[in-house]
């Protein structure tokens, strides 16, 4: 059993503080910690992040520090901060005495930009000893904050700690599923991102539906080559964490990877898109992490090929999406 008392989640950005939200119906303290001081005087003097999640009343049990000593009384520890900085965060945290007993799980979305490392993995080399899970799944934070009907999943190589997490992750209306296969949760939920910057792309360039509907499902094609290539089971990407996640970031106006896309398409400049968002964008280094780990691997990925010379080779949307269609004709399931 996992104490309700206090969980601690790292990252006070949207994500961060939808958990928030949705925890603090079950532990009786939430602590955010993020790097913000003007967003942690926010949740603890107006019950509001209005950077991050704006018009949101967070509820009086969650608090907001920038001090990693305030996780150390939580039962659960979230890391929920842009994959770019995990490494950096996880070694910080064990510079501090964190109980060998505390859960520790993983809510970002992406690999380690250089290494291709999946964020269990890395929480497990300082870790080694804590129970350790993982949460995916299709979930904006604009709609979870709101209560609105969410489903996602609970990995973990331990049966008993994801069932634990399972109920602990379960309010009217979030449900959660349980999984053993971490890594392919964690390759679907940062392989989506890519795609995700290609179906913005694509509204950006008014392709229109039918194209968006052949990306899904390529997209899915290439993510489960590419995902089972680099350990994650078949099954998964056809999951919430894989198409799932796929679909409502390929669809959704919410997602941050898509407006960026839309915006590229539209033609605005990459460095110009990324400063107007002001929050984080996984796809965008991912995609060269991906890229570069479907080259290591030797997968065949055309999408995701295409979506990094666009990003990264200065190339146009159009001039790339004029040599996708014009690639050698292959059976659907080649
Ligand atoms: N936003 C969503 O709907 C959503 C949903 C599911 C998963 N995710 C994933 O969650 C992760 C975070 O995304 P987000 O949208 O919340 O990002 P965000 O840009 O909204 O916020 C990031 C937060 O992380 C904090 N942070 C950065 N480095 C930190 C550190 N070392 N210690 C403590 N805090 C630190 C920042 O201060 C900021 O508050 C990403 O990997 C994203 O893919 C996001
Ligand atoms: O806003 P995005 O594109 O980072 O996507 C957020 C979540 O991953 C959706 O499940």
């Amino acid at each position: 059993m996992i104490s309700t008392e206090k969980v601690a989640i790292l990252g006070s950005g949207s994500w961060g503080t939808a958990l928030g939200t949705l925890l603090a119906h079950t532990f009786q303290q939430v602590t955010m910690i993020g790097l913000e001081t003007d967003v942690a005087e926010d949740i603890n003097t107006r019950h509001r992040n209005e950077r991050y999640l704006p018009g949101l009343s967070l509820q009086n049990n969650i608090q907001a520090s920038t001090e990693l000593t305030s996780t150390l009384d939580a039962s659960l520890i979230l890391f929920v901060i842009p994959t770019s900085g995990m490494r950096k965060a996880v070694e910080a945290l064990a510079a501090h005495p964190v109980p060998q007993d505390t859960v520790l799980m993983s809510c970002s979305k992406g690999i380690e930009h250089d290494t291709g490392t999946r964020m269990s993995e890395i929480i497990r080399e300082h870790f080694p000893n804590n129970p350790l899970a993982v949460l995916s799944g299709p979930n904006h934070a604009e709609e979870v904050s709101l209560a609105l009907t969410s489903c996602a999943v609970i990995g973990s190589k331990d049966e008993q700690l994801s069932a634990d997490l399972q109920s602990i992750f379960s309010t009217p209306f979030f449900r959660s599923y349980t999984s053993d296969d971490m890594a392919g949760m964690e390759l679907g939920g940062a392989i989506k991102n890519v795609f995700a910057l290609a179906a913005g792309i694509a509204s950006g360039l008014k392709l229109g539906d039918n194209a968006i509907a052949a990306l899904v499902t390529r997209g899915l094609a290439e993510m489960t080559r590419l995902g089972t290539a680099l350990g994650g089971q078949a099954e998964t990407f056809m999951g919430l964490s894989g198409i799932g996640d796929l679909m409502v970031t390929c669809y959704s106006s919410h997602s941050r990877n898509n407006r960026v896309g839309k915006a590229l398409g539209e033609g605005q400049q990459l460095d110009d898109i990324i400063a107007n968002l002001g929050m984080v964008a996984e796809g965008v280094p991912n995609t060269k992490s991906i890229y570069r780990a479907a080259r290591n691997a030797g997968v065949r990925t055309p999408l995701i090929d295409a979506v990094y010379s666009i990003l990264y080779e200065n190339r146009s949307a159009s001039s790339v999406l004029k040599e996708l269609l014009s690639l050698d004709m292959r059976k659907e399931t080649d």
